[in-house]
């Protein structure tokens, strides 16, 4: 469909209902969109392509705005085949128009499109503009969010960041339901690995005036706008956002789900009043990684399973532990009917694991609950009664290490996140973990 977004920028994006598993593996009950803009002054410029599901209504709304013109530029922010994959397309009805990108695009454009070559390809760099009349484009780029080549624009005559996949949420544009839920489960799912990135790409577009965001999926942000880069701080910055308990188990026979019911209800008592309960082998897991980052407080309550954790726990701590999850108050409840094993595989798992406040009072159940751990349960639940919005500074150290500007320096991996802490990154330094190059590495 075609929306005037102002008098002189319009979406040309499109809605998908009938993908069943977003990346492959987030369920998108309400469809997903895939949204692309126009700019049309002296010069015109379209930003980003489209799914390939979509390609078609997308030309036809791309030749309703622009008639019989040719649009002088294609900005590539980002190469993800949900917006990629109609470049061969575009380039086929537009051969003119020449291909904005930053070196990293054109390399992902090379394997994706290797026929591509006669394209004019513009390269840019970080902070560089592009006039196009009336409106001046400046590109942020966003490293790892969530791709090494991703780049925002913004847009200074109608203060417009156009912000790629940041912002942006599952659920078609056609949806009317509220943003935060399903932007919050996209961004943990999707980004959550990359907050250091998503702080750093913060902290340049922070001297910016925006007046409206238009992101690569879900809708156009214009009020209030706060809100959302507020959510996107608290959510890249590992901090809790909402005072809580989230209690995530498994359970074969019915008794530790029955002990995590009892902790609910005595938290209740208690008067914690959101408790957010997720059965990990039948909710939707990206919804329970959601709920654990939402919360300060997380109870793990799993049965052993072959000398282990049972499956389904191992695979969301691994989920909550993959996207750096840190910053948060854990209890444990393990069921075991002959050498309960659960907590410790539990704990293990957790130990590289950032400003993580085990609890003192957790609970070992012997095949189902009974006096004694039903006690437990209730020791465990009056521990966790009191709030921990802001663990790390409980938990902080005296003063850590801070140079005269008071703050750390270091660089982060693009690609990784792996922080290098010093003054200056050497150039022949090597990521240890990914083995990319300095040149992949941004300042903290
Ligand atoms: C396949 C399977 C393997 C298990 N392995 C162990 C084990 O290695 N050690 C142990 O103490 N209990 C083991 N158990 C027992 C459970 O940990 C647990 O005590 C029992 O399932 C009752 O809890 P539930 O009602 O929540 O399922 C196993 C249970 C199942 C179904």
């Amino acid at each position: 469909m075609v929306e005037k977004v102002t008098e002189s920028i319009f979406y040309v994006g499109a809605n998908d209902h009938d993908l069943d598993l977003f990346e492959g593996q987030y369920i998108i009950p309400n469809g997903m969109a895939y949204n692309s803009y126009v700019i049309v002054d002296d010069k015109i410029v379209v930003f980003d392509t489209i799914d390939k599901s979509k390609t078609g209504e997308w030309l036809d709304n791309l030749a309703e705005v622009l008639g019989e013109r040719t649009p002088d530029y294609l900005v590539v922010q980002h190469m993800e085949p949900d917006h990629s994959a109609s470049i061969n397309a575009f380039a086929e009805k537009y051969p003119k128009t020449a291909i904005v990108g930053n070196k990293k695009t054109f390399t992902m454009i090379e394997q994706f499109f290797p026929e591509l070559d006669s394209v004019e390809k513009v390269e840019v760099k970080d902070g560089e503009t592009l006039d196009l009349g009336s409106h001046k484009l400046t590109f942020v780029f966003a490293p790892m969010v969530h791709w090494p080549e991703v780049m925002m624009t913004y847009e200074s005559t109608e203060k417009i960041l156009f912000s790629a996949d940041a912002f942006g949420k599952f659920g078609a544009r056609d949806t009317d339901e509220d943003w935060a839920c399903e932007a919050r489960r996209y961004y943990f799912g999707i980004v959550g690995k990359y907050g250091a990135q998503v702080q750093a790409v913060l902290k340049k577009a922070k001297d910016l005036y925006i007046e409206k965001i238009c992101p690569l999926h879900g809708p156009i942000l214009e009020e209030d706008l706060g809100y959302y880069i507020d959510l996107y701080d608290k959510w890249s910055g590992y901090r809790p956002e909402t005072e809580g308990v989230c209690i995530c188990y498994t359970s074969v026979y019915g008794n530790t789900k029955k002990a995590a019911e009892l902790l609910r209800d005595e938290l209740a008592e208690n008067g914690v009043e959101t408790i957010e309960m997720n059965d990990l082998a039948r909710c939707d897991m990206a919804e329970a990684v959601e709920d654990a980052f939402r919360y300060d407080r997380l109870v793990l309550a799993t049965t052993t399973y072959n000398g282990g954790m049972f499956p389904f726990m191992q695979q969301f701590i691994d989920e909550l532990t993959e996207r750096n999850f840190q910053n948060r108050y854990v209890g444990f409840i393990e069921n075991g009917s002959w050498g309960p094993a659960a907590m410790r595989a539990m704990k293990k798992e957790l130990e590289g694991a950032k400003n993580i406040k085990i609890a003192e009072n957790n609970v070992t159940i012997k095949s189902k609950l009974n006096d004694a751990s039903g006690g437990q349960i209730e020791a465990l639940a009056k521990e966790l009664t009191p709030g921990h919005m802001d663990l790390a500074a409980e938990l902080a150290e005296p003063a850590e290490k801070k140079t005269e500007e008071g703050k750390k320096k270091g660089f982060v991996c693009n690609i990784c996140g792996y922080v290098y802490e010093g003054d200056t990154l050497p150039d022949d330094f090597v990521c240890p973990l990914c083995k990319h190059p300095a040149s992949d590495f941004s300042p903290l």
